[in-house]
């Protein structure tokens, strides 16, 4: 029974990972702002100045006033990020107003969305590589089957130019992004059919000189608690 009741809830929320797969491929697709960055085996875009300079500039300031240091998920695994991060107020009205710009341009539904998450790396710095998305070995799984599930899509963006270091490597493919201010970053972390991808990983190289400011958005397979 119970074996039963894990299987069902897995292909119902892999179902609805890969509507949400759909409506954002969709939706970028036909987006002349959106690139489709010409890899195999991940969907990923990429939308230059998204932020204006003035929003990176204000949007520092507030990962600024967040910024602890990093635990790579809840503490379980302080090992995977030496930056310092925090959630940004989801109800500061300028930090809504970019939110509902991201989520509109995924044409994702905003309450699946969780809170926008800053981050800020110095010198030495980095997030190893990791996914975005959960994997049932790990001791939150059942817990955030109740909020909202997996991740599907990652929203990033730079908010600065890093001086040397601190690009975005997807370690299983040949893909680097260097940080590009305003620029916005978008992944799938699921293949199309709604399961997991491996090539989804990534990581946040040391910053070797300068400072790296990002903002990630990540979206749920469900409505996000
Ligand atoms: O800083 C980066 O380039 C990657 C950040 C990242 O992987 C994340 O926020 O999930
Ligand atoms: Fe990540």
């Amino acid at each position: 029974m119970t074996i039963f009741n894990r299987k069902s809830a897995i292909s119902s929320e892999q179902k609805s990972l890969r509507q949400v797969g759909d409506t954002v491929r969709k939706r970028l697709s036909g987006d002349p702002g959106a690139y489709r960055i010409p890899v195999d085996g991940l969907e990923i875009f990429g939308v230059a100045d998204f932020f204006t300079w003035d929003e990176c500039a204000r949007l520092i300031a507030i990962v600024d006033s967040v910024a602890r240091p990093s635990h790579t998920y809840k503490g379980t695994d302080g090992s995977g990020r030496t930056s310092y991060s925090g959630d940004v107020d989801p109800f500061d009205p300028f930090v809504l107003m970019l939110q509902r710009r991201i989520d509109d341009l995924m044409g994702i539904d905003p309450t699946f969305g969780e809170t926008i998450q800053g981050q800020r790396y110095t010198p030495g710095q980095e997030f190893r590589s990791h996914y975005d998305h959960f994997l049932p070995s790990q001791p939150f799984w059942d817990s955030e089957q109740k909020r909202g599930g997996q991740r599907s899509w990652t929203a990033m963006a730079y908010l600065n130019h890093v001086e040397e270091g601190g690009i975005t490597e997807f370690t299983r493919l040949d893909l680097t992004i260097p940080p590009q201010p305003g620029a916005l970053l978008i992944w799938n972390n699921m293949k199309p059919d709604g399961s997991p991808n491996p090539n989804a990983m990534h990581a946040g190289t040391p910053v070797v000189h300068g400072t790296k400011y990002v903002l990630t958005r990540w979206y749920r397979a469900r409505p996000w608690s």
